[in-house]
């Protein structure tokens, strides 16, 4: 497993690779790996021949106040986690590689990034739009997964690439849960016993909700009262957002159905965390 930093000699190495034949899968990452992350490396690693990990923490797509400073970073923690799913490349850049004097360039999508975590982090996903096309330009990949944790990112990085035409095939990967169901996440690292307890009532309200909409209730504002319900209970929960939407264009619905998603944003003390799941499929044991 080799460690790259420089974008140029990144892209060399994949034009190489591409040149011989060869094809090459992405996942991109801002790092302190978890199962989540390694789930998307082992699946990578089975759909082509060479494996990219990126890992880098973006600092355009933290807002003002935001966790950028703090967000955990440890890349011998995280090669000695990546080395075993058969990882070719770790491409981890410093900003001003990524961003050199005189950057002048914003991928900006309209529509699926102006709710949910776009309402709450102005300018964040033009951050991330941003640096994902010139990751895709730097890793030259044929194939890219992401997480559904991230459920809205997933769906602006398929509309982005489908809207540019870049011959990408996007993958969306489940969400890896902990045993009692909290959703993996770096931001964990953040949370104090305490709080992390408090945070399972992100997957206990979605566990709730759905069974309910299993046994047939489909008004999604009974279902949205049972939820506020559930997170009230915790102290230190403060809700960003609470929404049922249609899957793809991530707009409120009134009725579920097969294709209503409930997607969650939470503080707990200064730690904000997104979970989901589409409302009519069995939530995980
Ligand atoms: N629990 C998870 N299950 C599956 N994929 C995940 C999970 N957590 C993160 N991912 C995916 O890993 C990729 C990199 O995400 P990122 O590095 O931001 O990790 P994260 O743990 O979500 O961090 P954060 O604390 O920023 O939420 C994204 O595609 C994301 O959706
Ligand atoms: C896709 C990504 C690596 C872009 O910085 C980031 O948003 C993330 O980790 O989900
Ligand atoms: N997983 C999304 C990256 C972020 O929160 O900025």
């Amino acid at each position: 497993m080799e460690i790259i930093r420089c974008p140029l000699q990144m892209q060399q190495w994949s034009l190489a690779e591409r040149r011989q034949g060869r094809t090459i899968a992405f996942v991109p990452t801002m790092g302190y790996l978890h199962e989540g992350h390694l789930s998307l490396l082992r699946a990578g690693r089975q759909r082509a021949d060479r494996l990219v990990l990126s890992i880098f923490v973006n600092p355009t797509q933290f807002g003002a106040g935001e966790d950028f400073d703090s967000y955990p970073r440890d890349l011998d923690r995280d090669s000695t986690l990546a080395q075993p799913t058969g990882v070719d490349v770790i491409f981890s850049p410093s900003a001003p590689q990524m961003y050199p004097p005189g950057f002048a360039t914003q991928v900006h999508l309209s529509g699926l990034t102006e709710g949910l975590c776009g309402a709450s982090r102005a300018g964040h996903f033009d951050g991330v739009t941003t640096v994902v096309s010139k990751l895709f330009g730097i890793v030259q990949p044929q194939l890219a997964l992401f997480g559904q944790k991230d459920f809205q990112q997933l769906a602006v990085i398929r509309q982005m690439t489908s809207d540019l035409n870049l011959p990408i095939e996007i993958v969306g990967m489940p969400i890896v849960r902990e045993s009692d169901g909290l959703a993996m996440s770096s931001r964990n690292s953040y949370l104090t016993a305490e709080l992390r307890q408090q945070g399972l009532s992100l997957s206990d309200a979605l566990r709730q909700a759905s069974a309910a909409a299993r046994q047939g209730q489909r008004d999604a504002a009974v279902l949205l009262d049972l939820v506020h319900r559930r997170i009230g209970q915790e102290p230190a929960a403060r809700i960003d957002y609470c929404e049922i939407c249609q899957a793809q264009t991530l707009q409120p619905v009134s009725q579920v159905d097969a294709q209503s998603v409930l997607l969650l944003a939470v503080y707990f003390g200064t730690t904000r965390l997104i979970d989901n799941h589409l409302l009519l499929q069995p939530f995980p044991a």
